[in-house]
């Protein structure tokens, strides 16, 4: 491992071990990348090494064009989906892609999670949003490009650092944050408020969104006034 990425390496390597330590994938399920802005590189996990085989010289580093930049393995096979996020989002250093099983499973039928409580809203004022399902031309082009791509149309009018995560229609989750530590943090939250809302939903079928009100009050209380809540 090469001095110049050591950090960055390490940074990307704990945070993917934190994947299997909350639950959020099992075997090779999943990965986590940490960015270098300034250097414009990424670490992310190798494809196919399960975590608990992995460690911090596994670590690939992968410029946004996608080359390598240093690793012996292959990057993830979502890394390009990654490197449309760093490139679209400003503010990002840390992006999580898993398949924790509830937030899966909302991704699976293609539903936004509604904003059912207040744990929901401490963290993002607005449903957790769903892409659109891909169409069958673009998952035959560079379809880990073209998944980037939906998600970026469904963050046309959102915000990505109020709202840092989203469900792709039929895959799964991926979340977002100012370094990869907090993208974890996001991921976890989003499993728990999929698991919370599929309770609410099957205690309740017709149970209500909570009241704008106590959205704001708990949003504000955490983050700040914001001027929008889930737009630009
Ligand atoms: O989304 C997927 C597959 O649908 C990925 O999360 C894989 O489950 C992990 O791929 P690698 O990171 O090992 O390439």
């Amino acid at each position: 491992m090469s001095a110049t990425y050591r950090e960055l390496r390490e940074r990307a390597f704990t945070a993917n071990m934190e994947i299997p330590r909350r639950g959020l994938a099992i075997y090779t399920f999943g990965n986590v990348s940490a960015f270098d802005r300034d250097r414009g590189v990424l670490a992310i996990k190798p494809s196919g090494v399960p975590y608990d085989r992995l460690s911090a010289d596994d670590m690939i580093v992968v410029d946004l064009e996608g080359k390598v930049v240093e690793g012996r393995l292959r990057p993830s096979s979502d890394t390009r989906t990654h490197i449309v996020l760093y490139a679209s989002f400003r503010g990002l250093g840390g992006v999580v892609h898993t398949h924790s099983t509830y937030a899966t499973g909302w991704a699976q039928t293609g539903t936004p999670i509604p904003i059912y409580g207040t744990t929901h809203a401490d963290h993002l004022a607005e449903d957790v949003p769903c892409t659109e399902v891909m169409r069958p031309d673009a998952v035959e082009g560079d379809y880990e490009t073209e998944t980037g791509k939906q998600i970026i149309e469904c963050f046309r009018d959102r915000n990505p650092l109020h709202t840092p995560m989203v469900l792709v229609a039929g895959h799964g989750p991926f979340a977002w944050g100012e370094d990869a530590e907090k993208a974890v943090y996001n991921a976890a939250v989003l499993e728990e408020i999929a698991r919370m809302a599929f309770i609410t939903r099957t205690i309740h079928p017709g149970a209500a969104r909570l009241p704008d009100a106590l959205v704001r009050k708990h949003f504000d209380r955490k983050h700040g006034k914001k001027a929008y809540y889930g737009q630009k």
